[in-house]
């Protein structure tokens, strides 16, 4: 039976990688997938990983109805045998609401990817609704660090490399910048742990290296 299953974690976990090696499995056993995204870094129409793979996708703006598009495509001949939405987070609940559609009406599988709360900590509109929704939510094994080495939960966002947490919602970016180069080139992302979300303690703030020795505070080891 088909399923929407959601693949969540935070930015920079491999994420879009996932659905890249997703689509290229399938396309390998001639499977067809229409593949869509929304607001992609490496601009409209794309789905990027930093790993540098990039393929076409379909840019799912706000007022685009992905059940329409599938029956659109479907009655005029085409074939999907599955759907991939990169960015769900991006999305509106009505949207995800309609990919449930396709997998519930057109009985085709679709797998979304995204992160799930946003620099404030809070749900993203459209992975809470896929939360709500989905028959499945993964979270990717192959998590991101904070600078203390601790598992990265939470998304940080940066401006002049200092953690802000008031701002849009929505402002594309990467994890690697946060410079003090032109305005839009200060907003950067960094991927903290809980403990040092909720301190605002990002690697700049803390003086900490790649992977600092400033960890948590752990319990000692007996005997020592
Ligand atoms: N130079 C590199 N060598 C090996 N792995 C890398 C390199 N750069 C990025 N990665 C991997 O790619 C992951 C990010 O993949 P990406 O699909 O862009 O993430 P997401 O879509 O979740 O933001 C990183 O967590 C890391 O595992
Ligand atoms: C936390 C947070 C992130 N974003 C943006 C920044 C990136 O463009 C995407 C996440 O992409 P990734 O492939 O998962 O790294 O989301 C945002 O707009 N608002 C936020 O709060």
């Amino acid at each position: 039976m088909a399923e929407l299953a959601f693949f969540s974690g935070t930015m920079d976990c491999g994420k879009s990688t996932l659905a890249l090696q997703m689509r290229h499995n399938r396309s390998a056993r001639g499977l067809i997938g229409l593949i869509f995204t929304r607001n992609d870094r490496a601009g409209a129409g794309l789905l990027s990983s930093r790993l540098g793979l990039v393929t076409d996708a379909i840019e799912a703006d706000e007022f685009f109805d992905f059940h329409a598009h599938v029956v659109k495509y479907l009655t005029s001949g085409g074939r999907v045998d599955y759907v991939i939405a990169d960015e769900a987070q991006f999305l509106s609940p009505g949207q995800v609401d309609q990919l449930a559609r396709v997998v519930d009406d057109l009985g085709i599988d679709v797998i979304a990817f995204g992160i799930t709360t946003d620099f404030r900590t809070r749900l993203f509109p459209g992975s809470q609704r896929l939360i709500e929704l989905a028959d499945r939510v993964e979270v990717l094994q192959v998590e991101a660090l904070c600078w203390c080495g601790a598992k990265a939960t939470h998304n940080a966002r940066t401006v002049g490399g200092r953690m802000v947490v008031e701002g849009a919602q929505v402002v594309v970016g990467d994890v690697s910048q946060g410079g003090t180069g032109g305005e839009a080139a200060e907003i950067g992302y960094e991927v903290l742990c809980r403990r040092h979300h909720r301190r605002r303690l990002t690697a700049a703030a803390a003086g900490a290296g790649p992977l600092s020795q400033d960890v948590l505070p752990t319990d000692p080891v007996p005997g020592r």
